[in-house]
């Protein structure tokens, strides 16, 4: 079995696998420009984030009604369990769906049939992180969050995903400032293609507690080592990062410096329909190319229930099923 880890760094629309993409398109009535399964992973070439988002976005178009985003769910959590995944905090895009007339208690109400009932069926506890699309005006997120106020209970934290560059943390600052205010824990990606100064911006501005990719800051030591001071949490994602061409290959991703720096790195799968695997295969191929020690490889582990939002009891529990693992 796998070695027990949680996974913090994972888009559930990222998830949907081609065969389960043509399927919903049936299903739906939803006609996509790919014949097959062979047709649509042909399409997984991208050339850095924006080419990745387009097809995103564009496949996601499946997703219509309840039932279809609690089989969405319901598919990633099998698979997790196989990963050794013990706790998954879900990132989700209901813009990405609201856009398109699919309405945002649809959406919750879909992914929440399959989440309450993980820990019962697959021995995983979940959350669900709520993202703003941060290529999108600001007005947009706090009216999202306006839409989440009656489903507070089943949201763990706010995220903010899509088009990096151009779109800096401080665009969501008022948005921050009420989902904080809302009792939700905060979290941003920072630092995939963007600039380190996006990662200050995202503890400075926004006040996060975790930098999502965040691996750009290894370009400002000063930056490294205030995130070592404060243990801030980056969820790395190692598939991901190639795929989308922020690192040229796996043997130059810098997750072995990270933790060497004493970085309190996480590893994750990010969107692993896309990108090739899911956390334990993130884990095990970085591990084994990176060259990383059993001790290294225990500590990424640890590190995931360390940086997720748990309980102190709960938190103990999976790191004493981390120390427990051979
Ligand atoms: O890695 C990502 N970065 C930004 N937006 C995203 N939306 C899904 N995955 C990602
Ligand atoms: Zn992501």
């Amino acid at each position: 079995m796998p070695i027990p880890k949680a996974e913090l760094h994972l888009h559930i629309e990222g998830t949907l696998e081609p065969e389960l993409a043509l399927r919903l398109a049936e299903r739906n009535g939803v006609t996509l420009p790919y014949a097959d399964v062979a047709g649509l992973r042909a399409a997984y070439r991208f050339d850095d984030l924006q080419s990745f988002l387009d097809l995103y976005y564009r496949l996601m178009d499946v997703l219509r009604t309840e039932q279809d985003f609690t089989d969405l769910a319901d598919a990633y959590l099998a698979r997790a369990r196989e990963q050794g995944v013990r706790h998954a905090e879900i990132f989700f895009d209901p813009q990405a769906h609201t856009a398109r007339g699919v309405a945002f208690d649809t959406v919750l109400a879909g992914l929440s049939a399959a989440l309450d009932s993980s820990e019962e069926r697959y021995g995983i506890t979940t959350g669900l992180i709520l993202c703003f699309l941060r290529d999108r005006p600001e007005e947009e997120a706090l009216a999202t969050l306006e839409e989440a106020k009656p489903h507070l209970d089943r949201i763990t934290a706010v995220g903010l995903d899509s088009a990096e560059v151009g779109n800096p943390p401080s665009k969501f600052a008022r948005a921050y400032e009420r989902a904080s205010e809302l009792g939700l824990h905060l979290v941003a990606h920072a630092g995939e293609e963007g600039p380190p100064e996006y990662v200050r911006e995202a503890l400075d501005v926004l006040h996060v507690e975790r930098i999502d990719h965040g691996i750009r800051s290894l370009e400002d030591p000063e930056l490294v080592a205030r995130l070592v001071a404060e243990r801030i949490p980056l969820t790395v994602c190692p598939f991901s990062n190639v795929r989308l061409r922020c690192v040229d290959t796996l043997a130059d991703h810098p997750l072995r410096r990270m933790l060497d720096a004493g970085l309190l790195a996480t590893v994750n799968s990010d969107d692993p329909a896309y990108f090739g695997g899911y956390v334990d295969e993130n884990l095990t191929d970085t591990a084994a190319v990176l060259g990383l020690t059993d001790d290294q490889v225990r500590t990424l582990a640890r590190n995931s229930f360390e940086a997720a939002f748990l309980d102190d009891a709960t938190r103990a529990r999976y790191l004493a099923e981390v120390d427990a693992h051979r």
